[in-house]
This record gives C-alpha cells, sequence and structure tokens, in this order.
C-alpha cells in the first residue's frame, strides 16, 4: 500500500548519546512532519567526548533489515550516514538500484572527535559505487577533498568540487558544507548546471556533534515531500542553523545540536538568552 504520509528511511550507524547517526536523523525527520524509518550498519559506543567503540553488523543481517523496510513500507526517500566497509557498501548499492527513489548520500568518513568511521579502503568504493546513485552528495570539506583528490582552500575551490561530483563524478547534485573552512559558514549547492550559495555568521560553538547527518536528514525529509533539491538545502541550511542557535549543553564534550531549535526562534525570551554566546 502506498502511503500519502511522507516516509523516510536513514541507513547508518548509531550514537547512544542521540547527537550523530541514526537518532539524530530520527530525531529529524520527526521534526519535519516525516515518518522516519531506520536501518543499523554499526554500533557505536561514543558520546561527545568521541568514539569508545565499534561493532559492524553482519552484512547479510543489514540485508535482511533493508529488506524487511521495503517489504512493508516503502521509504519516498532515502539517506546513507555512516557505511563503514566496501562490503557494506556494495550491499546499499545493489538495493538502492532496485528501489530507484531520492536519495542522499552523506559521506561520512571521520567523526569530528577524530575518530575513523569508514575504512580507507571504502574511499575509492563509495566515488564508484553510491556517488553515481546519489540525487545528493553533502560532503563537509575534508570527506570532499577526499571524493575530489584536491585540496579546498576558500569558496572558489568548493565550488569546483561540487561540479567535479556532479560533471565527473556522476552525482545528480552536490552540497559541500563549510561547516571546516574560516569565516561564514557557507554551503556551496551545484545543481543542473547552477550554483546556490547558502551563508549564516558562523558561531562560536563546540555544540556542533551530528550536524552533518542532521544537515542531510532534512534535505532527505525534503525529498520524502517532493520538494526541489534547491529547496530541500535552503530548508536544511535555516533547520541547522537553528539546531547550532540554540545549545542544549549537554554532555562534558562536543555536544549535540537541539533538533527543536527552529521551534524556539519565536521565542523572544530564548532568542535574547543565546544571542551572545
Ligand atoms: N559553527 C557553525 N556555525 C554555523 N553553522 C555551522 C557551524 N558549523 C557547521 N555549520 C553548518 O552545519 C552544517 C553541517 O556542516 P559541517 O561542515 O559541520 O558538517 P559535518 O562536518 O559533516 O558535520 P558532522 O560530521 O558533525 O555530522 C552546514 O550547513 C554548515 O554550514
Ligand atoms: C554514527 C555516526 N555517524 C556520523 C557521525 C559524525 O558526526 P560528528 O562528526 O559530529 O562526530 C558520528 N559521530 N557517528
Amino acid at each position: 500500500m502506498t502511503s500519502s504520509i511522507p516516509l523516510a528511511l536513514t541507513i547508518a550507524g548509531t550514537d547512544p548519546t542521540g547527537g550523530a547517526g541514526i537518532q539524530a536523523d530520527l530525531k529529524t525527520f520527526q521534526e519535519r512532519e516525516v515518518y522516519g524509518m531506520s536501518v543499523i550498519t554499526s554500533v557505536v559506543a561514543q558520546n561527545t567526548l568521541g568514539v569508545q567503540d565499534v561493532h559492524h553488523i553482519p552484512l547479510s543481517f543489514i540485508e535482511q533489515q533493508i529488506k524487511s523496510v521495503f517489504e512493508d513500507v516503502a521509504p519516498h526517500a532515502v539517506k546513507t550516514g555512516m557505511i563503514a566497509t566496501p562490503e557494506m557498501m556494495d550491499i546499499i548499492a545493489d538495493s538502492l538500484k532496485r528501489a530507484s527513489l531520492p536519495y542522499v548520500l552523506d559521506p561520512v568518513m571521520v567523526a569530528k572527535s577524530g575518530h575513523v568511521l569508514m575504512e580507507a579502503s571504502s574511499q575509492k568504493i563509495i566515488q564508484n559505487t553510491l556517488v553515481p546513485l546519489a540525487t545528493i552528495v553533502t560532503p563537509n570539506i575534508p570527506e570532499a577533498e577526499i571524493l575530489v583528490n584536491f585540496k579546498i582552500n576558500n569558496l572558489d575551490d568548493a565550488q569546483k568540487a561540487a561540479r567535479v561530483l556532479v560533471e565527473e563524478l556522476g552525482a545528480q547534485a552536490a552540497v559541500v558544507k563549510g561547516g571546516h573552512l574560516r569565516g561564514e559558514a557557507i554551503d556551496v549547492l551545484y545543481h543542473e548546471d547552477s550554483f546556490y550559495t547558502f551563508p549564516t555568521a558562523r558561531r562560536n560553538t563546540k555544540h556542533t556533534h551530528g550536524t552533518g547527518c542532521t544537515f542531510s536528514a532534512v534535505i532527505t525529509a525534503e525529498l520524502a515531500k517532493q520538494r526541489s533539491i534547491v529547496e530541500a538545502v535552503s530548508t536544511a541550511k535555516k533547520y541547522i542553523t537553528d539546531a547550532i542557535q540554540f545549545p542544549l549543553n549537554i554532555g562534558h564534550g562536543n555536544g549535540p545540536t537541539n533538533h527543536w531549535g527552529h521551534r524556539l526562534k519565536d521565542t523572544p525570551s530564548k532568542r535574547e538568552e543565546n544571542e551572545h554566546v
């Protein structure tokens, strides 16, 4: 049965403290009023201080989870986050080819804490198997540098990288996120021969754990609602800016963003409280 409710699926790793990975994706889907579903690739013991351990789910079990979802509740859009090994990439690519639906690829490679979440041997595989299937690929600067094989030092380089991801590596669209550059936090989208830039003031905060997961989850939710790519990225940028703007101050390290931040921006007392942080 096809549902009129927008349905989104995330295929990714976990964060038991709820700031990144599957947990961030599901919170984001809910806030965007999209029914969220999840397939787990790796269970990650992590918190705001870093990654303590990782347990990969066996391949056949990842495959079975995907099958269980698609046999019953076919999503309208899917995203992938942490996919640690080339073998996982292959089976996920096969499932995506069969499903043929909007696909958001967040090429998660290294956690902000520095822990490697994707084996080095997967980096070439992701380029050849998953990037060409992506409706949109959403790398941060270090991930984009690995995918396009040149350094990104400024906005021009980020634009060049976004274009290479589309024209040479085969994604339909690419947004290179500017969280790791200096100055304003500017994201660069390349889609259908045009560039779009999404700037915001950079907020001086350590609470940015899971920003990339949250950003790509919004894009997925909006594509599930059949919004255009440009609209989806624009909504994602506004949502993540609000999520960073109203920090929760949770944990002893780099804390999570506030997934209900967008609901607080119209609350004057909350806005003032956070204006000078
Ligand atoms: N300090 C900041 N102030 C404002 N916006 C930010 C800041 N840091 C990141 N962003 C925005 O958050 C989004 C995610 O960007 P970022 O480059 O941090 O992704 P990421 O490194 O993949 O995130 P993560 O690995 O934590 O999931 C982008 O829209 C970026 O512009
Ligand atoms: C399961 C999973 N997926 C993605 C990230 C990246 O988020 P961050 O770079 O903020 O640590 C993470 N830490 N864990």
